[in-house]
């Protein structure tokens, strides 16, 4: 069963007269991770957002299709959406603290995300968050409960939001620049919390990033974006030791000083 399909997305900004994006495709079934590279401005957060139905406004996706679970999104309702949102489709961004409310314990924001998307009780919901806490591996879940956002270090912020994007079970999980605003430690213990999630949960994860290395550790397969186009794609360890396209290769030679060659080898086992 395919989680999420995407078929010669296209999309466009009605304003500017442009298409952004132009003809990405890619399928994730279930445990499966496809990432997507590019620089900046190549249409990798607007594939996303498609794909989560919150395209900004004046952006539409102009042909191609989108399908989550088997079901075209194209003419989904709001209630729709929003019955599908955390339940089916989920996504964490980067700067975590502004998807979390300050004045609210974070426990009790993934425990109403449980006790809407899962009809569950008050008591249930804060069990089950709590829970939730301890598989991000945050220490001491209950102390963290209840914590406000200020008491929290950026990497545990990241690990709260995922544990309120994963609460309702999804089957897909989008990774958008997750770990972009994280110290190089913490950004590989998210991603090893990542790599956990899809071994135990089955969880299907769409990882967009810049960086080449947070690509290499976690995806099997690539797509290579360039001005909204697919430039090269394919398993990871094909294109970023092979690489067709003079795009890639030049993508590689720049992540090259920052240390993309131990990914390299562990990508090779
Ligand atoms: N809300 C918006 N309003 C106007 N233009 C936008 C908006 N969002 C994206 N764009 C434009 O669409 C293009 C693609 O943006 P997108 O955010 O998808 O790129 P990206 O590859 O994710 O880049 P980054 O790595 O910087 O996030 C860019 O040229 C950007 O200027």
């Amino acid at each position: 069963m395919t989680a999420l399909a995407v078929r010669d997305l296209h999309i466009r900004d009605l304003v500017g007269d442009r298409e952004i994006v132009r003809g990405v495709s890619f399928e994730l079934t279930p445990g499966k991770v496809v990432g997507i590279v590019g620089e900046s401005g190549s249409g990798k957060t607007l594939t996303c957002r498609a794909a989560l139905g919150i395209l900004p406004e004046h952006f539409v996706v102009s042909a191609g299709s989108i399908e989550i679970g088997g079901r075209d999104i194209a003419g989904l309702s709001d209630a729709e959406w929003t019955g599908l949102r955390g339940s089916t489709i989920s996504a964490v961004f980067q700067d975590p603290a502004s998807y979390l409310n300050p004045s609210m314990r974070v426990g009790a924001q993934i425990a109403e995300v449980i006790r809407v998307k899962k009809r569950a009780s008050r008591r249930e919901a804060r069990r089950r968050a709590v829970e939730l806490l301890a598989a991000v591996h945050l220490r001491d879940p209950a102390l963290v409960y209840e914590q406000y956002t200020y008491e929290l270090s950026g990497g545990m912020l990241q690990r709260v939001l995922i544990a309120a994007a994963i609460a309702a079970d999804p089957a897909v999980l989008i990774a958008d620049e997750a770990t972009t605003a994280l110290d190089v430690i913490v950004q590989a213990e998210i991603l090893d919390l990542l790599a956990d999630l899809r071994a135990r949960a089955g969880l299907a994860l769409l990882v967009v990033s810049h960086d080449l290395a947070v690509i290499a550790q976690l995806c099997d397969e690539v797509l290579v974006l360039r001005d909204g186009e697919v430039v090269e794609r394919g398993e990871t360890a094909d294109v970023l030791h092979e690489p067709r396209h003079e795009y890639t290769r030049l993508l590689i030679s720049e992540h090259e000083q920052y240390g993309l060659d131990k990914y390299l080898e562990a990508v090779d086992v």
